[in-house]
């Protein structure tokens, strides 16, 4: 069997070279040229898959290793009869992680207190339900707002209209969609961000068009009091250069890229194709997860509740790097600036996540220990 594969994903070796010859394309440069003679076609999300990508050709097999699927036709997928599935949840811990570590930059900088504030969620999946629970846990007040589920499910979730008028802090954790009921295209739109409370703080994690970010960035240049943290961008890999000035944080699409999520994204596709074969999975993704370089902390009884919830956080992930770097590639040249946001991305460094980090707790204290719990990481008790 031929394989088609995005460069960019991990253990392609390890995982696929069973199953045929694997030819390693960048993502953008995948074309019918490149599909000519592939059965099976392995993505991220820069790859666009549609008829006029697969039309004629021997791919039976689409696999994306991402949750994200706005770059799939996958009503071409089902008239042309080909097998397709994404990663549904694999790096959604890094968005959460990378959500937390941006609150964290943002609560120092405008010396804000991170549980005073009301959170709103809008989309409440693998990402969202993740940080609800752990903002929950915590003891912070979150909102939630998830129209499609309310409809199937009924609960406890708020308009996006109430989100705009009660939240200081607003994530962005749907998929995009261009058309239904619930379509996300442009979902905070010009009129729906002139209603922002003064100095809301608007979090964007899901797929750059979910916000209208040319409306974003005239609301901001005329003054509008909004601290933004944008990880993604209309028209990737080009970066809005006024627009990213005007940002608190601004990161290349990088919010889920732990090396876990990745990891786990590879696997997913794997034990995905193999049903689709029919044959039981013989490869284990834990055999092949490298240790962590920090496996463990301490932290002493009676330590400063703020400390330890920074410490945890950004021993973890710190957004900033990724800021920095993020904009020391911003050149006014179109072609090198977005060369430069793949580079970032194909040269991502190597980052965990909290779960999966022990902490190590000297002494007696229940408040401290359900903090660290709430962020996820394993308490250890040390008596
Ligand atoms: N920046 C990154 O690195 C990164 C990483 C992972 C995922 N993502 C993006 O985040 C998106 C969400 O990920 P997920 O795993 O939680 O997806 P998911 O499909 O599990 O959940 C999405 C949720 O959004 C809800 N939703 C749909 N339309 C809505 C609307 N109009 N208003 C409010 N809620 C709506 C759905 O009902 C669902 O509960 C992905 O589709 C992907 O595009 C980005
Ligand atoms: O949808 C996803 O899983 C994420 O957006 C993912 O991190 C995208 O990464 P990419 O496929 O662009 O490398």
């Amino acid at each position: 069997m031929r394989i088609v594969a995005d460069e960019n994903i991990p253990l392609l070796d390890e995982f696929f070279a069973g199953f045929g010859e694997i030819r390693r394309l960048p993502g953008r440069a995948i074309d019918r040229a490149a599909l000519a003679d592939a059965e099976l076609l392995l993505v991220r999300s820069v790859t666009p898959v549609d008829r006029t990508l697969l039309q004629g050709s021997p791919v039976r097999f689409v696999g994306t290793c991402t949750i994200g699927t706005d770059h799939l036709d996958l009503d071409y997928f089902s008239a042309a009869g080909i097998a397709w599935s994404s990663a549904p949840g694999c790096n959604a811990r890094g968005v959460v992680d990378y959500v937390l570590g941006s609150l964290l930059v943002l609560g120092e900088r405008l010396g804000a207190d991170l549980t005073q504030r009301t959170y709103g969620v809008v989309g409440a999946g693998q990402v969202g339900e993740r940080l609800i629970k752990v903002l929950r846990a915590l003891g912070w007040r979150v909102l939630v707002c998830d129209p499609p589920r309310q409809l199937a499910e009924g609960g406890d979730y708020v308009s996006l209209q109430q989100i705009v008028e009660q939240c200081d802090v607003i994530s962005l954790h749907t998929p995009l969609t261009g058309d239904g009921e619930f379509a996300t295209r442009h979902l905070l739109d010009a009129e729906l961000l002139e209603q922002l409370r003064p100095g809301t703080w608007l979090l964007n994690a899901s797929r750059g068009a979910v916000l209208d970010t040319g409306a974003l960035r005239a609301h901001l240049q005329r003054g509008a009091d909004l601290h933004v943290v944008l990880d993604v961008w209309e028209g990737e890999p080009l970066v809005d250069l006024e627009l990213a000035a005007l940002c608190h944080i601004a990161t290349p699409h990088i919010a889920g890229y732990s090396l876990d999520g990745k990891l786990r994204g590879t696997a997913q596709i794997y034990q995905a194709f193999c049903r689709h074969q029919g044959i039981e999975p013989a490869i284990s993704l834990d055999a092949l997860t490298p240790a962590r370089w920090l496996q463990r902390l301490s932290i002493a009884a009676g330590s400063d509740p703020a400390w330890a919830l920074a410490t945890v956080c950004n021993v973890v992930y710190d957004p900033r790097r990724d800021d920095a770097d993020l904009r020391r590639s911003l050149v006014t040249d179109e072609q090198a600036r977005k060369t430069g946001f793949d580079l970032l991305r194909k040269r991502y460094p190597m980052r965990r996540e909290i779960e999966g980090l022990e902490v190590e707790l000297l002494g007696i204290d229940e408040s401290l220990e359900a903090l660290i719990s709430a962020l996820g990481a394993r308490v250890i008790n040390v008596r």
